[in-house]
């Protein structure tokens, strides 16, 4: 793999303007279509990044609904959501993000907004990794503001609980099923010793074997290695499978959050039927992405179609 540089990525388009002339209809529906089987070079060479980028559509969705509101940067008028705590020194993509707004721009200058941008690559993200398709709602509009203190309330932390976790997602009309299944992007990518230490450390609903390898990495003492970084599933961090509730059945979850989701509560058996059926976790995993995607977008004349992911036009 070649170190990560977003400079030398290409996204191939199928945009074409519509009979209106005004209009431009997005034909394959895939940024990441023509990438030969699994070769992320075009993602910088970095297979974590589609970990990332699906990250950041949850993020964005999860604050005053899929508005593209996590992508603005910070204004004198407003401190926006990079700085929060869910994604500060931990969010990221963002600059893979601005190379495929651009590019969708030069094809088509105006249409997709910044919101789309993040559902699409969320789903191109799980498909080339391994994990379903589904076909991406269009035709969100971005917002004009954000706001931090919005990010640090709206997402969870990963010292929650399974019955604040099943409140959060219930206000935003997601089920526990719903939970369980979006959880499961924890399949994929990495999370830093400062949000796992207390578990390690402190849990005893984890496997032992599992917490000394992980402490191998993560020293005891707060300040320390808080920036190290784990694979949320210690078998295929890079393949969008079950592995994931295979692990939290076996006592590897690496987040508080994770094993909540498997600790002799409600959630057990939905847990359960993931580990033993992949394709069940498949099809409930898709169904509930367009679910969360669905949450409050802007429509008609509110919001925009941002020029530029970072600031309004
Ligand atoms: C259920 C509540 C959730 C909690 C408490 C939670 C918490 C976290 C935390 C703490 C990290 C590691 C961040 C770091 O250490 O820098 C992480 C990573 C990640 N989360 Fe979640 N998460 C949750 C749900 C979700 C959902 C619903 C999705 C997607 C639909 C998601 C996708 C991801 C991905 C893909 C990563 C890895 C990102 C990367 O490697 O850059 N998470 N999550
Ligand atoms: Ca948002
Ligand atoms: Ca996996």
């Amino acid at each position: 793999m070649q170190p990560a540089s977003s400079k030398s990525m290409r996204f191939p388009l199928r945009l074409e303007k519509g009979s209106s002339g005004t209009r431009c209809v997005v034909k394959a529906n895939h940024f990441f279509a023509e990438l030969p089987d699994k070769d992320f070079q075009r993602w910088g060479g970095e297979a974590r990044m589609g970990a990332s980028l699906l990250r950041l559509f949850f993020h964005d969705c999860f604050v005053n609904g899929c508005d593209g509101s996590i992508l603005l940067d910070d204004t004198s008028s407003f401190t926006g959501e990079k700085t929060a705590n869910p994604n500060r020194n931990s969010a990221r993509g963002f600059d893979v993000v601005d190379n495929i707004k651009s590019a969708v721009e030069n094809a088509c200058p105006g249409v997709v907004s910044c919101a789309d941008v993040l559902a699409i690559a969320a789903r191109d993200s799980v498909v080339t990794l391994g994990g379903p398709n589904w076909n991406v709602k269009l035709g969100r509009r971005d917002a004009k503001t954000a706001s931090r203190a919005a990010a640090n309330n709206g997402i969870p932390p990963p010292t929650s609980n399974l019955n604040a976790l099943i409140s959060r997602f219930s206000a935003l009309g997601l089920s526990s099923k719903d939970l369980v299944a979006l959880s499961g992007s924890h399949t994929i990518g990495q999370a830093r010793c400062t949000n796992f230490r207390a578990r390690i450390y402190n849990e005893s609903n984890l496997d032992a074997s599992f917490a000394r390898t992980r402490q191998g990495n993560c020293p005891r003492a707060s300040g320390s290695g808080d920036n190290n970084l784990a694979p949320l599933d210690l078998q295929t961090p890079t393949n969008f499978d079950n592995n994931y509730f295979k692990n939290l059945v076996n006592q590897r979850g690496l987040l508080h959050s994770d094993q909540q989701l498997y600790n002799g509560g409600s959630t057990n058996s939905i847990v359960s039927s993931y580990a033993s059926n992949p394709n069940t976790f498949h099809s409930d995993f898709a169904s509930a992405m367009i679910k969360m995607g669905d949450i409050r977008p802007l429509t008609g004349s509110n919001g925009e179609i941002r020029k530029n992911c970072r600031r309004t036009n």
